[in-house]
């Protein structure tokens, strides 16, 4: 067996997924808010030399938040309503430049920041029914300001503009997709173990983390179970690493067939894993990895016409009375599982010798 309480800090970068997609997302927030500051503030000069003092006075008022925004943001509590809050006024501002006295026919170009910012910052479902009401609207707004076309070139530059704006919105989609499920690919690989298809060591150790911060407020309590098959070595040894790996998904299909959809299974790492019973107390998770070690025991593997037999021992540990720490858990745990391999293998322990 090898140590099962490594601190997790080698797979820090898995501990806290959502952490690091959260970090992500307000330092796109930060860059997104002072671009648009920069250039709003330089708008706002352009309208002082066109003797706009009104919108030059707005625009500059808005540059100095968005510059104050992007320094706030990563302290921020909830992202979504700031990004909501940075959109939907950014949105009436693009509408309003298409339809304002004195506006320029190419102010319609912003129109096409509305998908590229709305997936950007929201993804896609969200960002799909932000974007295509607003450029609807847009596109309203320049048929009233400008009409309807009356000569062959007007057709032209509305089929353009129109068109233009449709084609961002199908390849910011069709982009936002196929990232997003990329995206989910790469983090499944991340996360599983590529044997035997249960949370690797990194992923386990996080979700067991959160299990324990969920428990702090929560109050309810869970089991770790630490199990290490037995006498591993021996399978490999008389009948090939094949085996040994088939022995490994099997021993992970009879406790995924036992196990309950609040419970979490990961791999430790060789012949080791964990488990994570939710919600439970000590005696009903007793009987439960009773069954699991029973199904293991009476079930052979059938292996190249081989009929292999397995077992496995367990260590147990209730959070909060075994320790309110990954660490002191894992302790515990392990400590009965070494205890139930001098005890011969093949059997549960769930509290430490009197
Ligand atoms: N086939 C296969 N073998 C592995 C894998 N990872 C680790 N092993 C083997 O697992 C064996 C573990 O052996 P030991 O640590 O001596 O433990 P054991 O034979 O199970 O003995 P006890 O734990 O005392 O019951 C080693 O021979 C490793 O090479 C794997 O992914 N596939």
């Amino acid at each position: 067996m090898q140590g099962l309480i490594d601190p997790p800090g080698a797979n820090g970068q898995l501990l806290e997924t959502s952490g690091l997609a959260d970090a992500d997302q307000r330092s796109l927030l930060r860059l997104t808010f002072s671009t648009t500051g920069f250039t709003l503030g330089l708008f706002s000069l352009l309208q002082l030399f066109q003797s706009h003092y009104l919108l030059a006075g707005v625009e500059l008022l808005a540059a100095l938040a968005l510059l104050w925004a992007a320094r706030r943001i990563s302290r921020a509590r909830n992202v979504v309503l700031w990004v909501y809050v940075y959109l939907v006024p950014l949105f009436c501002f693009l509408v309003y430049i298409v339809i304002m006295p004195g506006a320029s026919i190419t102010a319609f170009v912003w129109v096409y920041l509305v998908p590229i910012l709305s997936y950007l910052l929201l993804g896609r479902r969200a960002g799909f029914v932000l974007a295509v009401p607003v450029m609807l609207l847009v596109t309203l707004a320049y048929l009233v300001r400008y009409g309807m076309p009356d000569t062959p070139l007007g057709w032209i530059d509305l089929g353009n503009a129109l068109l233009c704006g449709f084609l961002v919105l199908v390849f910011v989609h069709l982009y936002e997709s196929r990232r997003a499920a990329a995206q989910r690919a790469l983090q499944s690989m991340a996360e599983t173990d590529a044997l035997t298809g249960v949370a690797n060591r990194g992923h386990f150790q996080a979700y067991l983390e959160r299990s324990i911060l969920a428990s702090r407020r929560t109050q309810a309590p869970f089991v770790l179970v630490v199990l290490d098959v037995d006498l591993f070595k021996e399978v490999n040894d008389r009948w090939g690493h094949d085996a040994g790996d088939a022995a490994l998904r099997h021993i992970c299909s009879c406790l995924a067939g036992r196990l309950r959809a609040t419970d979490f299974i990961g791999r430790l790492g060789g012949e080791e894993f964990g488990i994570v019973l939710g919600n439970t107390e000590i005696e009903a998770a007793i009987q439960l990895v009773e069954g699991l070690r029973e199904r293991i025991a009476d079930s052979y593997l059938v292996h190249e016409n081989h009929h292999i037999a397995l077992s496995a021992t367990f260590g147990l540990a209730q959070w909060p009375v075994d320790g309110d720490s990954l660490l002191a858990l894992y302790r515990a745990a392990d400590r009965r599982l070494y205890r139930g391999k001098d005890g011969g293998r093949n059997q549960l322990v769930a509290c430490d010798e009197q």
